[in-house]
């Protein structure tokens, strides 16, 4: 059971980049929600920095903005953001500077003097990855009365932008912290029907023995955006979308999927599994990088009635660029389990919807024994894990229709979020950021994960990189991706699952 507020340690947030995007829309809202619902110390204090200029006034006015924009929770209540406020300080800084890190260590002294109990640190590096090493190297030294190991240090994406950056910074942490104080950030891995797939597969004797390559056709992991690159073009430009989705949120959502069950819910266990499923995955040589992964660049377009620009038109993006905005692969894992089940995999921006979803095909029944126009809506067996906007899983079944004669018909037995459970789910950040104050690295990436799966993609991306001359914008606005991904997937007889608008419940 997560600990609640008078059970927990006194603790220092510092959030690198205090000022920025990421600490206004989800860290400030996530620590908020913590909060309300009891979750955070009696003791905490969260430092702010960056080098704009405000004071702790000015800062909480910012962040009580972007509280009452982004807040699960919704508008602030005057009282409770008062009280919650008044743990916030701000330090204008740069991260780059002794000065700052003398600074904070002040502020960790004062709160250790103060209160019961030395504080547990947490630095969150809500910065650009250049920063990376510098705050990391400063924070290392900051002299703290409870010891070294109070502190701990959260790792935004993106970890490395190829398998030798990773391993550098990865180096860099290991030999300034020891690895139960590293938390390298995934934020899919905090998600509510993320975590659910565990529960789903180990807590229930019903699924194991059919979840396999005896009974399972193929796997299929979709997660379309359809929003653009907003006003992220410096950074997406030199990223893609194999580096900013695939790299990290597909690929860990792949081995929750396909992982062996773990001996105990312990956090190496789990990690281990996860990390088996990732070695296992077949690599790509140049020929299998042609017909496996498939990229893809949008056009602009409508949406929703409002032209759209396409992404060599972005802020931000060369207007030559050859940067994917949409990929698609097909994996194998070589093991006992999934030999020969292909698991294709897709994510895209600018896409005809947000949906990240599941599914996963059952083979067909051995021998069919109803006539042919009773089965001319046949379906096989699937099961369909909504992660979101909807939080559902359905296991799709034939039945008989109702009506004089047998006629089959797909019907979904459904287990839905919203309707088994009156209480919002907490955000990723949430679930997250309470694991690091609790030192449970389960949801967390270790740095021999992050490392296996740029292993895994580095063929495909030395091949990319190589290869300039593209036919981009390969796709529309408001579309399914690329014609090629649809090849990919059909020349196997398949087609991408797309998970059904949730129409309106009619009241009576
Ligand atoms: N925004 C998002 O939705 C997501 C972001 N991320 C990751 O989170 C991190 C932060 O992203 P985001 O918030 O969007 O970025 P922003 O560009 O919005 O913010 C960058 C932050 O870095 C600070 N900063 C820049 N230079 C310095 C410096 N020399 N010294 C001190 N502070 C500095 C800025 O503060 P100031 O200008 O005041 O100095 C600002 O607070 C990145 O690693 C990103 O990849 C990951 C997933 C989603
Ligand atoms: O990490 C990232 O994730 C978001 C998508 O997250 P979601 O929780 O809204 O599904 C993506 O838009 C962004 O490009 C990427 O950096």
């Amino acid at each position: 059971m997560k600990k609640k507020a008078n059970e927990q340690k006194p603790t220092i947030f510092t959030i690198f980049g205090g000022t920025g995007d990421l600490a206004a829309r989800k860290l400030i809202p996530a620590l908020y929600n913590l909060f309300l619902d009891g979750y955070m110390p009696k003791e905490f204090t969260i430092v702010g920095l960056g080098r704009t200029e405000y004071n702790d006034e000015s800062y909480k006015e910012v962040l009580l903005d972007g509280l009452n924009k982004y807040s699960r929770s919704g508008v602030a209540d005057p009282a409770k953001w008062g009280e919650f406020s008044s743990n916030i300080i701000y330090l204008q800084s740069d991260a780059s500077k002794e000065k700052t890190y003398k600074d904070l260590e002040q502020i960790i002294a004062d709160r250790d003097e103060q209160w019961a109990e030395a504080a547990t640190v947490i630095h969150y590096l809500s910065v650009a990855p250049q920063f990376f090493p510098v705050i990391s190297e400063y924070i290392s030294k900051i002299k703290m009365a409870g010891g070294k190991e109070k502190c701990r240090i959260v790792i935004e994406k993106p970890f490395g932008r190829d398998l030798e950056t990773a391993k550098e910074l990865n180096e860099l942490l290991q030999s300034l912290f020891d690895e139960s104080q590293i938390y390298r950030i995934d934020h899919y891995l905090g998600k509510e029907t993320v975590q659910n797939m565990m529960a789903f597969r180990f807590a229930n004797a019903l699924f194991e023995p059919i979840w396999n390559r005896n009974f399972i056709e193929h796997v299929q992991i979709s997660v379309t955006e359809d929003i653009g690159i907003e006003d992220r073009g410096g950074y997406y430009d030199g990223s893609g979308a194999l580096r900013d989705m695939l790299q990290n949120h597909i690929l860990q959502v792949l081995c929750l999927v396909a992982m062996e069950p773990p001996v105990s819910f312990n956090a190496d266990e789990v990690r281990n599994r996860r990390v088996d499923v990732l070695k296992a995955i077949r690599r790509f040589g140049p020929e299998e990088v042609k017909h496996n992964a498939v990229r893809g660049q949008y056009a602009g377009g409508w949406v929703g009635g409002k032209e759209v620009n396409g992404y060599r038109e972005e802020k931000g993006v060369d207007p030559n660029s050859n940067t994917e905005t949409f990929c698609a692969f097909k994996f194998f894992i070589d093991n006992w389990r999934w030999q020969n089940v292909p698991f294709y995999v897709r994510t895209g921006k600018r896409m005809h919807q947000k949906s990240s979803v599941i599914s996963i095909q059952f083979k067909d029944v051995p021998h069919p024994i109803f006539p042919s126009h009773a089965s001319e809506n046949w379906q096989q067996n699937r099961l369909i894990i909504s992660i979101q906007p909807e939080m559902s899983i359905r296991l799709q079944v034939q039945a008989k229709r109702p009506g004089l004669d047998m006629i089959l018909n797909p019907v979904d037995m459904v287990f839905d979020y919203d309707g088994t459970y009156p209480k919002e789910s907490p955000e990723a950040y949430e679930t997250l950021l309470l694991d690091a104050m609790e030192g449970d690295q389960t949801l967390f990436m270790r740095g021999d994960q992050v490392e296996a799966a740029w292993e895994l993609l580095m063929p495909v991306i030395d091949n990319w990189e190589g290869r300039k001359s593209l036919n981009f914008p390969n796709y529309p606005a408001d579309s399914w991706g690329p014609e090629i991904a649809e090849a990919l997937i059909a020349k196997d007889g398949f087609h991408w699952f797309t998970m059904p608008v949730k129409s309106k419940s009619k009241k009576k």
